[in-house]
């Protein structure tokens, strides 16, 4: 398994260089594609890549936004992913871009998963991701300790989990391993002392109790302190 870890001065300099990383590369992908599918995570640290993203000139009308994982809470709550998306990444010059819709209105994820992975489905592969990281090791929705960890880390996984874990307050619903590994590029986005140190702790074991390494392989990790 290889990556490419990159060291940035300061987190600032991390969130703009990856905006424009991330730009290139849909810009790149648009040369060879009619759509192209962009996918991020959420929780608290994409936010400034998304400021910096959304104001970038590019043909977003052709560019599908996408979550790597919900949690599954109304689009009004704070705790909504698609919130922060859509007050952060889909605003300015991204305002044009389609969002692909990782939550539906209904109490369990289980209730509407088959209408979401038929709008999702025939957009894929994904053409960029952008993924996070816990302290516990865990990415977009893959929890150490969740019930089907197993199951989102098999091969032949279905392209959409529900997924409970201890780790989280919320059902979640996540894109699988094999999607998330069969993006044309794959960023990982992680700030502090604490992710890289649970980067580190992850080397050697296996995806189930270190579920970050289930997709590191041919990506880079991008961190600043
Ligand atoms: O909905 C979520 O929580 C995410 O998509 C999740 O996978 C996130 O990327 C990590 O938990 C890191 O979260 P922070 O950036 O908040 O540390």
């Amino acid at each position: 398994m290889s990556y490419r870890f990159e060291e940035y001065a300061d987190r600032e300099m991390l969130f703009i260089d990856l905006a424009n990383r991330i730009a290139g590369e849909l810009k790149d992908a648009l040369e060879r594609a009619e759509r192209v599918v962009l996918a991020v995570p959420g929780g608290t640290t994409p936010g400034p890549v998304f400021d910096d993203l959304c104001c970038v000139d590019l043909d977003w009308a052709r560019v599908d936004v996408m979550l790597t994982d919900e949690r599954w809470v109304p689009e009004d709550h704070d705790r909504s992913n698609t919130r922060l998306l859509r007050e952060r990444l889909l605003t300015g010059r991204a305002a044009e871009a389609r969002l692909l819709p990782m939550f539906l209105p209904c109490q369990e994820p289980e209730d509407r998963l088959a209408e979401l992975e038929e709008i999702i489905s025939p957009e894929l592969p994904l053409s960029v991701v952008v993924l996070g990281m816990g302290a516990d090791m865990h990415t977009a929705s893959i929890f150490p300790g969740a019930d089907r960890l197993e199951d989102a880390l098999d091969k032949r996984a279905p392209i959409l989990m529900p997924m409970r874990a201890p780790g989280a307050p919320e059902p979640r619903i996540t894109l699988t391993a094999p999607v998330l590994n069969g993006a044309m590029s794959k960023h990982i986005l992680i700030v502090g002392a604490e992710k890289r140190a649970a980067l580190e702790n992850a080397k050697g074991k296996p995806a189930k109790e270190a579920p970050i390494n289930a997709v590191l392989d041919g990506a880079v990790v991008h961190w600043a302190e």
